[in-house]
């Protein structure tokens, strides 16, 4: 699924997809957003969902709001790479743009659930680097779910109520992050995508580069 870009250091290399997941309000889109903001190379996989818009989100950027028949539309056109339903409402991932960025050179970033990450895996397993995002406890969970102050009190009790199956997944995840405080959270989340973005399996550019290292030698 992915092709060549180049990594920092000039040598090509396949594209990642660099997935978090978490039960509702454990820190996926806070780290997210400081991800895109301050790794160069790395692009937002924007989901489509059924679900209703929050306060403050933004259709095309959070998410494509769109209604049933539209998303159902999406799944039998072969549009979404994954989907699922989550919390009564359909989620998927648009196939086009995640291709498109990683034809370009771009790694690709998702905040989606673990049932989108076991399609995604069994899509592409060796492209797919996945961290599972845990909160200090129960009760950081649940105030950070009303910290939010974006979901009404019966949407917080049944994201709360759904937190422990969410969480049975975590030891599908390669790395796992206990969010304590974002500042450190976001320093591992980054330090993790880094060491990924130098593994020598994607750096299909290292044979030739190499080779060229050892021209200089022997000339
Ligand atoms: N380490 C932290 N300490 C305190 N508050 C935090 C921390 N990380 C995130 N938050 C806050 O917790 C709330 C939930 O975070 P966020 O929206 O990033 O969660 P999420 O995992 O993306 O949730 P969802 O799955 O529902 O989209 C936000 O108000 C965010 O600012
Ligand atoms: N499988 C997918 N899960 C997704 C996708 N986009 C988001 N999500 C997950 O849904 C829940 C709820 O999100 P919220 O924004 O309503 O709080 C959360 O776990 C997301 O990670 C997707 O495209 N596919």
């Amino acid at each position: 699924m992915t092709s060549g870009g180049h990594g920092t250091d000039g040598v090509e290399r396949r594209g990642l997809m660099f997935v978090l997941s978490s039960p509702s309000g454990a820190g996926k889109t806070t780290l997210s957003r400081m991800l895109i903001e301050r790794m160069p190379g790395l692009k937002m996989s924007v989901s489509a969902t059924t679900r209703a818009m929050r306060p403050g989100e933004v259709n095309g950027k959070d998410y494509s709001f769109v209604d049933k028949a539209t998303f159902e539309g999406m799944v039998k056109a072969g549009e979404l790479l994954e989907w699922a339903t989550v919390f009564d409402n359909s989620y998927g991932t648009p196939r086009g743009p995640v291709e498109a960025a990683l034809s370009a050179g771009q790694d690709v970033l998702f905040d989606i659930d673990w049932q989108g990450t076991q399609q995604l895996r069994e899509k592409a397993r060796a492209d797919v680097v996945s961290v599972f995002i845990l909160p200090p406890s129960a009760a950081d969970l649940e105030k950070r779910l009303h910290s939010r102050a974006q979901d009404s009190d019966e949407v917080i009790r049944k994201r709360m109520s759904r937190a422990s199956h969410e969480m049975s997944h975590w030891a599908e995840y390669d790395y796992i992050v206990i969010n304590y405080n974002v500042d450190d959270a976001f320093a591992e989340v980054q330090s993790i995508l880094k060491a990924e973005r130098l593994k020598r399996e994607r750096r299909t550019g290292l044979v030739s580069f190499v080779r060229g290292l050892q021209g200089q030698l022997q000339g």
